[in-house]
């Protein structure tokens, strides 16, 4: 069997990064947009008074001076003059501040008589005025942050952009397997369950920046899986889940074969994960994750992610480990590498007492995954491990 680290990047082998669309702004919330952007205009696009007041033409003002009103230049209407020595113009926050001002003084410190104005005590030294091209100016190059936030797109909005260019969101095909599964919200049968897997890897994947097709719960005969394979071309990605061990029921590596799997590997050295298999099917990356709940959900964090990351062109990487120490004593590992559910609680580790594959909801009460080499040695409170926060 294959290291988890050996299965990683043979997925990422697999896979090629998509290409580009340009969407609109109001769209690109978490998108991805890996080149940088240039700035079609300048901010601010002339010099801008930053407070309600009177623009003057000089730095320099004391108490007492005075002023007379010539104009007004509000937000969206410039006064068309050029201010001249001991002259005004009323100024609002945003307007274009007049040729020959260099200084607004704000309303609070002036008092006004007619058409002039007076400085009063206590005046503020500030000048109020935001210089053209501060905040950017046009032909700047802009990196963004991955994911997009909505102050990304307030940002491109400003830089004069209506679009965007984001990598294409991969679409993802998520494929469940199981004569025993119902879809949820139905009432399963006698020897039936509920499907849950596919409806949380769905979830997972579209966190992830990718679009997941919930494709109907393939049957567990060949003819069944096969038309459920059918369903998924045109994907960028195709996810089984289940029928992936050995039982007489374990389809998926028989009618992926059938079809002309490209099979990357099969099995490897990870718990849960076991069964994992990869490879190509019909030109299509395929990743087949075994049934268990967790298991599914696991192999979803430490090889789904990273591919969807790859798809969507960023670098290639395993998710990040953090340390952090043990609560309590565990005992050694076995032969695979283990991702064992625990909480992170004030800076230490707990690892849940029950670790089968089957429990979600000890899964889903946990924060991390400690990741523990294969053979690891027994571990006192204290050490400090690796973990994967979830
Ligand atoms: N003789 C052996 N038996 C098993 C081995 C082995 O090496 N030798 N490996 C075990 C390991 S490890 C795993 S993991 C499981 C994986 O098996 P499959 O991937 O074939 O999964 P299934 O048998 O289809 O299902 C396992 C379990 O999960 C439930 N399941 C399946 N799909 C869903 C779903 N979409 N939502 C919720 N639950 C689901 C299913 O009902 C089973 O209970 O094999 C071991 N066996
Ligand atoms: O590897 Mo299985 O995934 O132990 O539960």
């Amino acid at each position: 069997m294959i290291s988890v680290d050996e299965a990683l990047e043979r997925i990422f082998a697999l896979l090629t990064p998509l290409e580009t669309e340009t969407i609109p702004l109001r769209h690109a919330l978490g998108r991805t947009v890996l080149s940088p952007v240039a700035a079609l205009r300048t901010q601010p696009p002339f010099d801008a008074s930053a407070m309600d007041g009177y623009a003057i033409a000089t730095k320099q003002a004391s108490p007492g001076d005075q002023f007379t009103v010539v104009g007004e230049s509000a937000a969206g209407h410039a006064f068309d003059g050029v201010l001249q020595e001991r002259q005004a113009v009323r100024i609002f926050t945003g307007a274009l501040v007049p040729l020959g001002g260099h200084r607004v003084v704000i309303q609070e410190d002036v008092r006004v008589s007619g058409d002039t104005i007076s400085l009063s005590e206590g005046l503020d030294t500030g000048l109020h005025i935001r210089p053209a091209g501060q905040d950017f100016t046009a032909g700047q190059e802009i990196t963004f942050k991955d994911p997009l936030r909505p102050v990304d797109l307030a940002l491109l909005a400003a830089l004069g952009h209506g679009t965007v260019a984001v990598t294409r969101k991969p679409k993802v095909a998520i494929i469940a397997t199981g004569d025993e599964l119902v879809a949820p919200g139905e009432v399963p049968g006698p020897a039936q369950i509920v499907a849950s897997n596919h409806l949380g890897l769905a979830a997972l994947v579209e966190r992830a920046g990718a679009e997941a097709r919930l494709l109907p719960i393939a049957r567990d005969t060949k003819a069944s899986l096969g038309a459920t394979f059918d369903l998924a071309r045109g994907s960028d990605l195709i996810v089984t889940i289940g029928g992936a061990s050995v039982g007489d029921h374990d389809l998926v590596a028989d009618v992926a074969a059938a079809r002309g799997l490209e099979r990357s590997f099969y099995k490897i050295a990870m718990r849960p994960g076991k069964p994992l298999m990869a490879g190509r099917l019909d030109g299509i990356p395929m990743i087949g994750v075994p049934g268990n709940p967790v298991s599914s959900m696991v192999c979803g964090e430490i090889f789904i992610r990273p591919a969807i990351d790859m798809l969507l062109g960023r670098a290639g990487r395993a998710r990040t480990t953090h340390q952090a120490p043990l609560a309590r004593p565990i005992g050694p590992n076995g032969a695979r590498e283990h991702y064992m559910r625990a909480t992170l609680c004030d800076g230490a580790l707990t690892i849940a007492e029950r670790q089968d594959s089957s429990l979600l909801s000890v899964l889903a009460h946990a924060n991390a995954l400690v990741r523990r080499p294969p053979n690891d040695k027994a571990r006192a409170a204290g050490d400090r491990l690796d973990y994967i926060a979830i």
